[in-house]
């Protein structure tokens, strides 16, 4: 049977149907006092949560497991969600234990769409949208207006809520009720416990990562390039350990960075006494910033969508400075673009659309070879445009191995009307 129209097997002939019965009322109610009223799909527990919108039309199985949305209720902008169904997460042969998906399990706290597609179709799809979510104890909202609470998340910002199932559905919960994830250690819960090597015969680079939740692509797209991959737990005292390593890898990561500021002081001491390439994406580029010595601050409602696009300033490997790449992303947080890039720092990308600091290089005189992305390059979902900056990566960390020696990272930098931080500030 060709590719794509293989009937599944293992599907719940109730969900041939897209209708849920019997139905159970559900509602989303916010913190700020306005609540959405609609049916319930996936787990019948009410959860809190901080409520978030993506804008990505695709993938709502890799958004769900990416570590980054712990502790968050998705809404999707897109309005059907679940038509292809979800597939099995067990690790592709080429990358054994390194999962389909983005982690091991749904990591969002809920999710709200417009329409749940109950019926999917799709050649790799072992279940439904809703069976997942009820696998995995997640509650899932729809029959609600997402527009309409994306455009209020968008004026007022992420907002905590309570996604309330059944009986619970029409109880508006009081003020102090609502659980706020960002207090929490959300980086502890999705970080490895223990050391482990991916890869270990690899006739590539070792790297070590430095795990604050990393999504499984990232992992992924180093073992493809032949890396050796030693992940470590996100509290590791990787100065004790690095040289035994090609290169430091900081991976994305739930809640604020300045949660962990234990670690932003170990980075930093890395960044000053270790001259080897250090990449950091999302949380970890947030991470790299601070031990830099720029601020971290928390957005209105941050960016998490495919299609977000960014302007490269400098160039540095596969990427050219003055192009325009579209990008995948899932933050809350940002660096703060100041006019007095902190010595031997520059910045290396900014967004489009709101100016916000998208990236940041170590410059040719400091002799360093570092550089931090506030998007995803691996997408998962999204797009590959930038998918290059793991070979370069990659490749900085053998050259170094072989006696490499700081070189112009930076060939130039795009100016337009004043210097390059100026444009965006
Ligand atoms: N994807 C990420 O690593 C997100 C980083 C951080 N939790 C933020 O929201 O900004």
């Amino acid at each position: 049977m060709a590719r794509g129209l293989a009937t599944p097997t293992n599907i719940n002939p109730a969900l041939l149907t897209n209708v849920l019965t019997p139905k159970t009322p559900a509602a989303l109610h916010l913190k700020s006092g306005q609540s959405y009223y609609g049916e319930s799909f996936g787990s019948k527990e009410s959860k809190f949560g901080e409520t978030v919108f993506s804008t990505s039309i695709t993938s709502y199985t890799d958004s769900m497991t990416d570590p980054s949305y712990l502790g968050q209720i998705l809404v999707f902008t897109s309005p059907m969600i679940g038509n292809y169904g979800v597939p099995s997460n067990a690790p592709l042969a080429d990358t054994p234990g390194i999962p389909f998906l983005e982690s091991v399990k749904i990591q969002c706290t809920g999710v709200v769409v417009s329409d749940v597609a109950l019926k999917f179709s799709h050649y790799q799809a072992v279940e439904s949208l809703h069976q997942w979510c009820e696998r995995y104890n997640v509650p899932g909202l729809t029959g609600v207006d997402t527009r309409a609470i994306t455009s209020l998340l968008r004026d007022q910002g992420t907002t905590l809520g309570r996604l309330a199932v059944g009986d619970d559905a029409p109880v508006v919960p009081a003020d102090v009720d609502f659980w706020d994830p960002s207090k929490d250690n959300l980086i502890a819960q999705v970080s490895t416990p223990h050391k482990y090597t991916l890869n270990p015969n690899g006739a590539g680079p070792r790297i070590a990562v430095l795990d604050f939740g990393s999504k499984a692509n990232i992992l992924r797209s180093l073992v493809k390039r032949d890396a050796v991959v030693t992940v470590l737990p996100w509290d590791y005292d990787f100065n004790t350990i690095r040289d035994q390593f090609d290169g430091l890898f900081l991976s994305n990561g739930p809640g604020d960075p300045k949660a962990i500021m234990d670690t932003v002081m170990r980075v930093r001491q890395t960044i000053n006494e270790w001259n080897k390439p250090i990449f950091g994406i999302c949380m970890g580029h947030q991470i790299l910033g601070l031990a830099a010595g720029l601020e971290a601050y928390r957005m209105t409602f941050g960016n998490r969508g495919h299609n977000q696009p960014v302007l490269a300033l400098a160039s540095s490997g596969s990427i050219k400075a003055g192009r325009v790449y579209v990008t995948s992303q899932n933050h809350q947080y940002a660096l703060r673009l100041t006019e007095d890039f902190p010595s031997g720092w520059a910045p290396f990308f900014i967004n489009c659309n709101d100016s916000s600091v998208e990236g940041i290089i170590s410059t040719p005189e400091s002799g360093k070879r570092i550089w931090g992305v506030q998007f995803h390059p691996e997408s998962a979902g999204g797009p590959l445009d930038t998918i290059e900056m793991f070979t370069d990566f990659v490749n900085e960390c053998q050259a170094g191995r072989r006696g490499w020696k700081a070189s112009a990272m930076i060939a130039d930098e795009v100016k337009i009307g004043g210097s390059a931080a100026k444009l965006a500030v």
